[in-house]
């Protein structure tokens, strides 16, 4: 039995809502020092902390019990050095949190103009996403920015939320602003959400939450299929995606695309497969990662495994624990991808 969770996919949905509304328009007046680079070389925006506040915010107003595992955290921020961009994410975080109502935004579950928030508000907001995850109970995870990297090129990027109760994702929403509404018909504007919940399916919605549409991955055909894959070298192997290509004699060049928006685009047919396979030894890929772009792509009739066909695990922690890497796919297409992957590994593993 599938339970409803309407009030966690609406705050959801009012969440990523507000939260694109915000890295939209901080991108046109992104200038010099509103970006940081974390310990780990990535770079994070004021857009991304600003983000997470306001998801964080909005999430503890509606569920205060439910933790929350988000990709960043306030501690460069609470230093000198990081003054002057806390104090402009904490302006960012409460034009957001006090902008107008909106479609979907209920004042009874907090969601609609809140009261501005104090510097210490904005920062503990941001970093009551440190929950270190686990395997029982509910936790959201929160990527305010998905694909930082394209955001700061002006291409693809997603504010990404899930819930995840007892390891199993139940809500998953993905905001991307920057992408086309209609892939047949990019003059007609971009911004979607997509939309999914555990047994109830995978919808497209406008940006600010109209017009829902029903997502089912369609049947591929040799002439429509290929690969979704990071533009990123260092996040995905695009050499063994090559490999596994030819392997399906796959004629059209992949997708290359920045962010959780490639499991929008498969989840409605625009794109055959996405693969991400690791480019070395140690990374870990993390929740926030793929909570919402595996539910969605599940909901919309696909499957999402590791390159040997295993489940993805969201009870191990903030990551998915050694990394596999990923395929996703429509329920017919996956196997064939899986095979084909598993004999481009086992070539691999001969060369050496
Ligand atoms: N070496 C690596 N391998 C795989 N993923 C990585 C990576 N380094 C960073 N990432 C993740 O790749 C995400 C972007 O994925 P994609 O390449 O599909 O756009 C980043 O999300 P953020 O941009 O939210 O930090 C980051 O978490
Ligand atoms: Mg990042
Ligand atoms: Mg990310
Ligand atoms: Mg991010």
């Amino acid at each position: 039995m599938s339970l409803a969770f309407t009030t966690e996919e609406q705050v959801a949905v009012a969440a990523v809502g507000r939260a694109c509304q915000l890295t939209s328009s901080v991108f046109n007046k992104l200038v010099k020092n509103e970006t940081l680079v974390k310990g780990d070389k990535s770079p994070v925006t004021v857009g991304d902390f600003a983000a997470q506040a306001v998801i964080s915010s909005i999430l503890y107003h509606a569920f205060p019990a439910d933790p929350i595992v988000g990709e960043e955290d306030a501690s460069d921020l609470r230093v000198e050095s990081g003054k002057e961009m806390k104090d402009r994410i904490v302006e960012l975080a409460n034009e957001a949190i006090t902008a107008d109502l909106g479609l979907g935004d209920n004042a009874n579950w907090g969601i609609g103009p809140g009261q501005a928030k104090s510097d210490t508000e904005i920062l503990d907001a941001i970093d009551r996403g440190n929950y270190e995850g686990g395997s029982t109970g509910r936790m959201w995870t929160i990527d305010p920015i998905d694909g930082t990297k394209g955001f700061l090129r002006g291409e693809q990027y997603a504010v990404c939320l899930s819930l995840i109760v007892d390891s199993k994702v139940q809500v998953g929403v993905i905001g991307c602003p920057n992408l086309p509404v209609d892939p047949a018909h990019p003059e007609k504007g971009t911004g979607c959400i997509f939309v999914a919940v555990r047994g109830q399916g995978a919808q497209q919605l406008t940006l600010s939450g109209a017009n829902p549409t029903p997502l089912t991955i369609p049947t591929s055909t040799p002439e429509t299929f290929n690969f979704l894959e990071s533009v990123e070298a260092a996040h995905s192997s695009h050499s063994f995606n090559d490999r596994v290509s030819s392997l399906l004699n796959i004629t059209r060049p992949a997708t290359r695309m920045d962010s959780q928006a490639k499991y929008g685009c498969l989840a409605r047919g625009d794109g055959g497969a996405y693969l991400r396979m690791p480019t070395g030894v140690g990374y870990r890929e993390k929740i926030w990662d793929h909570a919402p772009g595996q539910i969605l792509v599940e909901e919309a009739g696909g499957i999402v495994t590791d390159s040997r066909g295993e489940p993805l695990d969201f009870g191990l922690g903030r990551t998915l624990g050694e990394n596999f890497g990923i395929i996703a796919a429509g329920k017919d297409d996956h196997p064939r991808v899986l095979a084909a992957v598993q004999k481009a590994l086992g070539e691999a593993k001969a060369k050496v």
